[in-house]
């Protein structure tokens, strides 16, 4: 891919807080127009990248640029391309959310501030609650009020820092579409989260940030495919049949679980194993109620490269 299509280049990223290296070179690029999802754990890193990225602190080496300018070099150009929407809400909590809005397009100095409040608090679905004080919404509400703010001034690169933690599952799916819709009209999404079910759903670009590295990246399915073992599942009417298939699928490693009714069998994840498994299936007449595959999840491949790293290093 050429430059000119990455929104943010990170090239060995440094920084260090007193003696705490946090970040011991970080490196990776995002596609303009994707989705990347910036995965770690608690106190990873993953906001102290957000805020270099944002130019409000300084990396110790390294460059970081969004659309191809230097965020170190030329922090108000890249304000202009950017916004931050951080794990505390930044509404204020004696105002409405329509006022909110409104003061922050009057603050950025844009046109008609009354007409782009009305349009985001419709995309946000915060219509209903527009004259309302910022003190009796929900937490779902303030992210999204949040996020609305952020996108007054039609930023080409918007990040969110951890969008959903603290959100009960029907507010994280609500924000998840949200931020499905934002990706949708264009604007490069950079978000992180600990969530790997979150960074699955929304991300086209995954990067694990561990120990001061990116120990891994990929599309979700890529990432998926670096644990080479997921599994077939098997299901049967009965008891008998289950016990003649284990028998009979001895060879494939497989494991019964007699009180499901099923069949669990490792697989290389090749469709030449699948065939030669179900012809063999087939062949001695076993009748299979219903055929699985089970790829592994994104929590798997975590703990996997987390592992591994860990045992290289031994
Ligand atoms: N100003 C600071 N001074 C000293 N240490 C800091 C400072 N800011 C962050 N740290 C430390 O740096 C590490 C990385 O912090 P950071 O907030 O970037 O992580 P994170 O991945 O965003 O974590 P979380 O998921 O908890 O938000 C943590 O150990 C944190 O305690």
């Amino acid at each position: 891919m050429k430059p000119d299509n990455w929104a943010i280049e990170v090239i060995d990223l440094k920084k260090s807080y007193k003696n705490v290296e946090v970040l011991r070179g970080v490196n990776f690029t995002v596609q303009k127009g994707s989705t990347f999802a910036l995965l770690g754990s608690n106190g990873a890193g993953k906001t102290t990248i957000i805020k270099i990225l944002a130019t409000l602190l300084q990396p110790d080496s390294g460059s970081a640029k969004i659309n191809g300018v230097d965020v170190t070099k030329q922090p108000e150009h890249v304000r202009k391309e950017i916004s931050l929407t951080g794990q505390s809400v930044t509404a204020d909590y004696i105002l409405t959310g329509r006022e909110n809005l409104r003061m922050m397009a009057k603050l950025r100095h844009l046109p008609a501030p009354d007409k782009q409040a009305e349009e985001l608090l419709r995309r946000f679905d915060l219509l209903d609650a527009a004259d309302r004080r910022i003190s009796t919404y929900s937490g779902g509400m303030c992210r999204r009020l949040d996020l609305a703010m952020s996108l007054l001034g039609n930023p080409s690169v918007v990040f969110l820092d951890e969008p959903t933690t603290g959100l009960d599952p029907q507010a994280r799916i609500a924000m998840w579409d949200m931020i499905k819709e934002l990706a949708r009209s264009g604007v490069t999404v950079f978000l992180t989260t600990q969530y790997l079910e979150e960074a699955d759903h929304l991300a086209d670009q995954i990067a694990i940030l561990h120990e001061g590295h990116i120990v891994a990246t990929g599309s979700p399915a890529e990432l998926k495919n670096r644990l080479p073992r997921g599994h077939i599942e098997l299901r049967f009417d009965n008891e008998t049949t289950l016990n003649q298939a284990r028998d009979l699928l001895k060879e494939f490693n497989a494991t019964a679980d007699s009180n499901n009714l099923t069949l669990s069998v490792m697989t290389d994840g090749s469709t030449r194993q699948m065939m030669r498994l179900l012809t063999k299936a087939a062949e001695a007449d076993i009748e299979i109620a219903e055929f699985s595959q089970k790829l592994p999840t994104l929590e798997d491949v975590f703990l996997a490269i987390v592992t591994s790293k860990k045992e290289d290093s031994k």
